[in-house]
């Protein structure tokens, strides 16, 4: 049987993932690409920490020289996350003349004109189809299956570890800490939960996700961000109340600019995104000839991640080395201008704690009526002595306006606190 051996650089969970689908699935493996893969050597910090699969101590290395300059070597999958060194691994496995598998979305859509680069000087392939949605077919459907389009809209629930701990809270009603907790130990969370949490491992996402749907370079710099620290279990509940379900979203949208926006958002409760729980992820696409589409699936964890990761190192293996066929995207080309977030325009739901006293509602209410914001209902909840939430939703507003109106707002005496503003996203 011919053989291709590969190295890994890291052996956490979608490293031990990988390893446990090369095991298990290998006689499919070869009928798919007519070599058997085998794991040569894998680099990873500490040679003792215990392993959930039985891995020859002799493949461990803490010398990533010992996979760079392995002749034997054909394919490097860097799966150590991070910045760096991940990124200068990357390069220079393209430098040693190896091809790329990696999962690292951080670093494809932060180095990406150096990444490709590299590999395009260097003859060598690079696929990441384990950096947006896990299992998904993303990548691949973007860049083959909906070639014949023009995409319009790309949204969808693109973090795993998130959409875990929104559902904990949601359907459990489990402390945000907890459900981060699980969400660790099930594997989901990258070393550094705050990049889930506050939304920085979305923009990666969708920065690659744009990038390339509508041809361009997607700075990440330019995506609104806003993560899930501030849903209280009390604005879950006002969700469920007005008959939505809370998503981190992540939205790319094509008009006359580029909208790129990552934040909370109340979906209606009957639409399918709003039904994609645990640590699944769902990502809508609108072509202009394939019209709706919904991928969903796993988007993190270890045998989802791996699929990814194995699949690529299949396709390499398939585009026959010699004839290298990337996915990179045109990181020269022309940027598309981006749509500042204080013209986003949506529905609001707006939580104030106010006193409760006479007049409040009309103070409010006008401050928003002069912001050209229009109110669609109002609740009012008393939850403590003389103190009451006040929520609002309003009808389409632009962002721009409802920030001004709540500068004013939270300057009045019977305000105590501004305490949530969450978008509600209709999808059209
Ligand atoms: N977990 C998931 O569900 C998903 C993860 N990803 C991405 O996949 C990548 C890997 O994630 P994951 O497996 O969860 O990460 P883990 O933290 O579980 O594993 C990281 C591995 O890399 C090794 N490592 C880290 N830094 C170094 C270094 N400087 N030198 C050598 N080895 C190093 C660690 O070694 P040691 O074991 O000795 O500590 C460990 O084996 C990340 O880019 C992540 O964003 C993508 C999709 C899903
Ligand atoms: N931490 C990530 C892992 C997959 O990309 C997530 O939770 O989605
Ligand atoms: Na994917």
């Amino acid at each position: 049987m011919k053989k291709i051996k590969i190295g890994l650089l890291g052996f956490g969970t979608v490293g031990q993932g990988v390893w446990k689908i090369l095991n298990s699935n290998m006689d499919e493996i070869i009928s798919k690409c007519g070599y058997e893969i085998e794991i040569k050597k894998i680099l990873v910090k500490d040679i003792n920490k215990k392993r959930c699969v039985d891995v020859p101590k002799e493949i461990l290395t803490t010398n990533s020289d010992d996979i760079f300059y392995d002749e034997e070597i054909k394919i490097i999958v860097e799966l150590i996350g991070g910045a760096h060194p991940a990124k200068e691994y990357i390069i220079k496995a393209a430098e040693c003349k190896k091809h790329i598998v990696t999962a690292n979305k951080l670093v494809v859509a932060s180095f990406a004109d150096e990444i490709f680069k590299a590999v395009n000087e260097n003859n060598v392939m690079i696929y990441y189809e384990a950096s947006v949605g896990g299992g998904i077919p993303i990548i691949k459907g973007i860049n083959e299956s909906l070639t014949a389009n023009k995409i319009k809209e790309i949204t969808g629930i693109v973090n795993g570890t998130t959409n875990y701990i929104l559902t904990k809270m949601t359907d459990e009603g489990l402390e945000f800490e907890e459900a981060l907790k699980q969400a660790q130990n099930l594997g989901y969370a990258e070393a550094d939960p705050t990049s889930d949490v506050e939304g920085f491992d979305a923009v990666y996402k969708l920065a690659i996700m744009a990038s390339l749907s509508f041809n361009t370079s997607v700075d990440i710099n330019s995506i609104y961000r806003e993560g899930i620290g501030r849903i209280k279990a009390v604005d879950i509940e006002y969700a469920k109340r007005f008959g939505y379900v809370i998503k981190l979203l992540a939205i790319a949208k094509e008009e006359d600019n580029l909208e790129l926006r990552v934040h909370p958002a109340m979906v209606e409760k009957n639409h399918p995104i709003a039904n994609v729980g645990d640590s699944f992820n769902a990502i809508f696409i609108k072509g202009n000839a394939v019209g709706d589409l919904l991928l969903c699936g796993r988007g993190a964890g270890d045998l989802p991640t791996g699929s990814a990761v194995v699949s690529d190192i299949i396709s390499i293996i398939r585009n026959n080395f010699d004839v290298p066929y990337n996915f990179n995207y045109e990181v020269n080309s022309s940027k598309m201008p981006i749509k500042q977030s204080k013209e986003f325009i949506s529905k609001y739901y707006i939580r104030l704690d106010v006193k409760d006293q006479a007049g409040v509602l009309g103070q409010i209410a006008n401050i928003f009526g002069q912001h050209n914001i229009s109110i669609l209902s109002v609740t009012q909840d008393v939850f403590a002595e003389h103190k009451v939430n006040l929520v609002f939703v309003t009808h389409d507003a632009k962002y721009g306006n409802i920030v001004d109106s709540l500068e004013k707002i939270k300057t009045l005496n019977s305000v105590n606190g501004i305490e949530n503003v969450i978008r509600i996203y209709e999808f059209n």
